[in-house]
């Protein structure tokens, strides 16, 4: 257990009589990115919390660890190898980035000019020195997220909790604060995120887990968890329906959708099965409107561990259909 950032043991937590986290076992090695995937009020956040010492586990979880420490015996010592931002930020909207920071460096009871030094380098490296000296509440949403990451930092954690870190920002803000993940944890730092977008952890982490219904439905890489959805498909779409009525008596083992006017065809998207359809097409003279390509990726393993169906199968067109 020794080179786990995070290991916890049939973690549990209910409110009332809704069984929020269920057993839920973690373990992540120290210098990697985990991250807890689940659809919204799936418990996420609870466990960031539980974890981060703000609230305590539920009666009956198992033994936790955090940066070595016991968090029932030691959550002192816990809670000083680690770094929370994310909903609930620590952000001052009334007073300037700068103060935030030195006001962090207050709180990790840094002498005056070592503070004043380590806000400087964190404020320059979150390319917020220019917004130094404006009210925080000024700030856009990234660059809010950007001090938010600054001020936790101050203490030099090891171990990072992020949730939900790029809610709400745009696509640049959002490539900008990846690339700030991935610094952080080139220096050795382990990072626990929390997210609902598939892409940022596909991204970002070493590891998944997909939590659902108070329990991690599957958990491993991104490949991984992808090899859990067979197949790909190739979908063709058509315009009229004359055309698709006839394309759907040639091509007998597609799965028609007389609604949308498409056909769908079980396909690994290699060009050689590509090449198979696209004869298929000419030999019974189907000129489809659209053809488009689908490998399964994270949405699809998402979508068949926690929507609807659980049959693998029907991942690609649950997908599609919640689209
Ligand atoms: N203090 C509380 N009292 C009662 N119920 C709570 C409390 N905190 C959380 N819950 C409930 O626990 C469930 C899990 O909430 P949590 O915030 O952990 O989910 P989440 O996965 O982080 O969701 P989101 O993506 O929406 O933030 C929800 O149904 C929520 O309503």
């Amino acid at each position: 257990m020794t080179n786990l950032a995070i290991a916890a043991n049939g973690l549990r937590k209910s409110y009332g009589d809704k069984n929020v986290l269920d057993g839920i076992d973690l373990a992540v090695p120290q210098g990697t990115v985990f991250s807890l995937l689940g659809p919204n009020g799936a418990g996420k956040t609870t466990a960031v919390k539980i974890l981060s010492t703000l609230i305590p586990p539920g009666p009956g979880s198992g033994e936790i660890r955090v940066g070595g420490y016991d968090l029932a015996t030691d959550p002192q010592a816990a809670r000083a190898a680690i770094g929370v931002t994310g909903q609930f930020s620590a952000v001052d909207g009334l007073i300037t980035g700068e103060e935030n920071m030195l006001l962090m460096a207050d709180l990790h009871h840094l002498p005056k000019a070592q503070g004043r030094q380590v806000a400087t380098e964190l404020l320059e490296r979150f390319d917020l020195t220019d917004a130094a000296k404006k009210p925080a509440s000024a700030y856009s949403g990234g660059m809010k997220r950007r001090l938010d990451i600054a001020m936790t930092l101050v203490g030099a954690p090891r171990i990072i909790f992020l949730d939900e870190p790029t809610t709400g920002l745009d696509p640049r803000s959002r490539h900008n604060m990846w690339g700030i993940i991935r610094e952080l944890v080139s220096t050795g730092v382990t990072v626990f995120l929390t997210t609902q977008y598939l892409e940022e952890a596909d991204q970002l982490a070493d590891r998944i887990a997909v939590l659902h219904n108070g329990r991690i439905a599957a958990e491993g890489t991104a490949d991984e968890l992808k090899r859990l959805i067979p197949g790909g498909h190739i979908r063709l779409r058509f315009t009229d329906p004359t055309t698709y009525r006839h394309a759907a008596t040639a091509l007998t083992d597609a799965a028609p959708d007389d609604e949308a006017l498409t056909l769908q065809l079980p396909s690994d998207g290699s060009q050689r099965a590509l090449r198979t359809i696209l004869d298929r097409l000419d030999t019974a003279g189907i000129e489809a409107d659209e053809l488009t390509v689908h490998t399964p990726d994270l949405d699809d393993v998402f979508f068949a561990l926690t929507g609807s169906t659980t049959v693998p199968s029907q991942s690609s067109q649950t997908k599609e259909t919640a689209r």
